[in-house]
């Protein structure tokens, strides 16, 4: 329930938005665990990490709603995701390991596509700075470095308004510098009451971050 402030309704920022009860999962013929449970709520950035193979991937396409769990409930503002998919879908935005970046699209292109299919963040001129593209805007997509890729696939998360974001390995092929302003960017939205989830090999410093190892 949110607190009424006598204008507007305040979130109650203690209230878990997304929930994962006891969640198994299985791939092919192996259990990559089960019974898992966590909450995660406004402001929240939460780490997973473990091994290759430990299931950190497997998971995040769980939490979007791409693979259906062997047992468990996962939900949304305490709704089932799988019966408010449009609406969780439109409250979230994931970074795969494919970077969806069209080849053909400049830089700035490619986020003025992002933001016509869910916009309501940072303009993208904007968000390509922040991010360090500045000046291959008019680079298209398939000269990109993979560090490029990369960012810009994430400046992709500035122009859309997803208050859950699901990364994984977002660090992957960044340069140390691009590392830091990732991470900052992590720590402004969970600052302005997002939520991430993300996967990582590298020990990441961001602010309040909690750490799930799924493999413990
Ligand atoms: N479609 C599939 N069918 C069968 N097994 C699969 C399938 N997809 C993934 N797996 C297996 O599930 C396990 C977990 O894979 P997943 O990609 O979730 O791990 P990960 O922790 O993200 O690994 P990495 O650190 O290497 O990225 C692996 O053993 C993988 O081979």
């Amino acid at each position: 329930m949110g607190k009424s402030n006598g204008k507007q309704t305040v979130p109650d920022q203690e209230q878990p938005q997304l929930q994962v009860e006891e969640l198994t999962c299985r791939r092919g013929e192996r259990l990559l665990f089960e019974n898992m449970s966590f909450t995660v709520k406004a402001g929240d950035v939460l780490e997973v990490s473990g091994h290759n193979g430990s299931g950190k991937t497997s998971l995040l396409r769980l939490l979007c709603g791409l693979l259906i769990p062997e047992k468990g409930a996962l939900l949304w503002r305490g709704q089932p995701i799988d019966k408010i998919k449009p609406l969780y879908h439109s409250e979230l935005a994931y970074v795969g390991h494919t970077d969806a970046i069209k080849g053909d699209l400049t830089a700035y292109e490619n986020l003025i596509i992002a933001g016509a299919l869910n916009g309501g963040g940072m303009d993208p001129e904007q968000a390509l700075e922040r991010v360090g593209l500045s000046r291959i805007r008019e680079l298209p997509g398939r000269f990109l470095s993979a560090g490029q890729r990369r960012r810009l696939a994430l400046a992709r998360l500035l122009v859309n308004r997803a208050r859950l974001w699901l990364l994984d390995e977002p660090f992957t092929a960044l340069d140390k510098r691009a590392i830091r302003t990732i991470a900052t960017l992590l720590e402004e939205h969970a600052a302005a009451g997002g939520m991430a989830v993300f996967t990582s090999h590298h020990a990441i410093n961001i602010a309040h971050a909690r750490t799930l190892d799924i493999s413990a």
